[in-house]
């Protein structure tokens, strides 16, 4: 049977490992006969070609060094025949990035189409030294830089469309004859053949979609956090693997932002028998998300999202019109902006938006246009949103303890996610931190 096993970018950033990572497709390989590695681009490359994007000046620079780290990895990494035929066909495909880098520099204008094209490359390099190192290490291995998926032209978080992916797939899986088989994460293009991007962290959704789509039982997403945990570890310092997760936690942890995972990570695990297993290559632990919610389960995950503002849309206009709520929500869709959170009390004097401080502004100057139509004022707040996961959630005793300790930081909003197994709450800046550790101490010690 075969398997999927996606490299994250925060495991390839050097020789060390790329060692680790042969190790482990070695040790996949005796249990699978064939094996489809989904790669992400090598650390940071992601956030340099985006940096690249908006810094148009520096362009060529920062794609210079791309190339030169790619090329100081394959000249560790490779050698002989493997390192000459790699070493021209990652340099071509930087030839083609740095023109296109030029070309953002004199024009200084960087179009949705022209950024997803550009954050291609950091999976395509990746495809190609990942395939080298595994080939020059004994795998039997091929890369294929075609993206797998057909998608939309919705650039930046383009939708996947299934059937016509499908069979891009089976034909792959038909050419290639290697055992193991490198394909692109997070990537993908139109009908047409221009690149388009999934949304960050999609690379993980490459790997479940792919396992859906071939119909596979078991995927692998390898990185360097031993499972997905009660926590950031980065920011809790006391976290722990979460050692199974149902379907709905896994969806809830991944919306509220845990392991950067993307959002639909796991929509394609619904109505299959597929499981997902988190891992570390650099330790034991892991997190298996399957099945639902079983008697035992508690409270599994925190998830702190520290840079939000809350937007308060105040009006008596608002009240019992039709329509006034999509009104509003449509300037955010106009305005290109993500709603975290929506709430409306009864009496429907305002309504309020919970969205992320970068895109606030973009929101702000929409809504100001409806000022003394629509709407009278508009407050806004620094906010944190805290996000309790678990399907213990659902017991009384738990959820009561829950609401108990999150009164006394006054939230804003509370709101209960999928299936009920999250409770989510918005409060001010200075409180979410502690709120989030405060919680975090009731899920470590059971
Ligand atoms: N609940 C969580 N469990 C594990 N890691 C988390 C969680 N929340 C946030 N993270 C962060 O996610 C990081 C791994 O995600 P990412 O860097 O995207 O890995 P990869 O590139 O391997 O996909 C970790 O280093 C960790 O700091
Ligand atoms: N490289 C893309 C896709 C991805 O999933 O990366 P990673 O596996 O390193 O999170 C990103 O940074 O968003």
């Amino acid at each position: 049977m075969a398997l999927i096993v996606k490299i994250g970018g925060s495991i390839q950033k050097d020789e060390k490992d790329y060692e680790l990572i042969v190790k482990k497709i070695q040790d996949f390989s005796k249990k699978s006969d064939k094996i489809i590695v989904v790669t992400s681009a090598i650390k940071n490359v992601t956030n340099e070609l985006i940096s690249a994007t908006l810094n148009t000046d520096n362009s060529p620079n920062i794609v210079t060094e791309i190339y030169e780290r790619h090329i100081k990895l394959l000249s560790k990494l490779a050698d002989g025949k493997e390192f000459e035929n790699s070493f021209k066909d990652i340099s071509r495909l930087s030839d083609e990035l740095f023109r296109v880098a030029w070309s953002i520099r004199v024009l200084d204008e960087v179009t949705p189409r022209v950024r997803d094209y550009i954050l291609s490359f950091g999976e395509r390099m990746a495809t190609l030294l990942l395939s080298a190192i595994l080939r020059s290490n004994g795998i039997e291995a091929e890369g294929v830089i075609t993206p797998p998926f057909i998608t939309d032209e919705n650039y930046g978080e383009a939708n996947v469309i299934e059937d016509l992916s499908k069979k891009e797939i089976m034909s792959i899986l038909e050419n290639v004859k290697a055992n193991v088989i490198v394909l692109p994460g997070f990537i993908g293009r139109t009908k047409e053949g221009r690149y388009t991007t999934l949304g960050r962290g999609g690379s993980d959704y490459t790997a479940t979609l792919l396992g859906k789509l071939i119909g596979l039982r078991e995927v692998r997403l390898v990185t360097e956090v031993p499972g997905i945990m009660t926590g950031d570890p980065k920011k809790f310092e006391n976290a722990k693997t979460i050692t199974r997760l149902s379907l709905e936690e896994a969806i809830e942890l991944s919306q509220l932002g845990a392991k950067r995972l993307h959002p639909r990570t796991f929509d394609p695990v619904f109505g299959s028998d597929m499981k997902v297993i988190v891992e570390s290559l650099y330790e034991d632990g892991f997190t298996m998300i399957n099945g639902e919610c079983e008697n035992n389960d508690g409270l599994k995950g925190i998830s702190l999202l520290d840079n939000a503002k809350l937007i308060t849309v105040e009006s008596t206009k608002i009240v019992g019109k039709i329509g006034s709520a999509a009104r509003i929500t449509n300037e955010a869709k106009e305005a290109g902006v993500n709603i975290i959170s929506i709430s409306q009390p009864a009496s429907e004097t305002t309504i309020q938006l919970v969205v992320d401080s970068l895109s606030a502004n973009r929101l702000l100057s929409k809504l100001e246009e409806l000022k003394g139509t629509l709407v009278k004022d508009i407050e806004v707040n620094d906010v944190n949103i805290v996000g309790i996961v678990g399907c213990g959630i659902k017991k009384k005793e738990i959820s009561t303890k829950v609401l108990s300790i999150a009164s006394s930081y006054d939230p804003l909003a509370i709101s209960r996610g999928i299936s009920n197994v999250s409770m989510t709450f918005i409060v001010n800046k200075e409180e979410g931190e502690k709120l989030a550790k405060e919680l975090h101490k009731v899920i470590v010690s059971g």
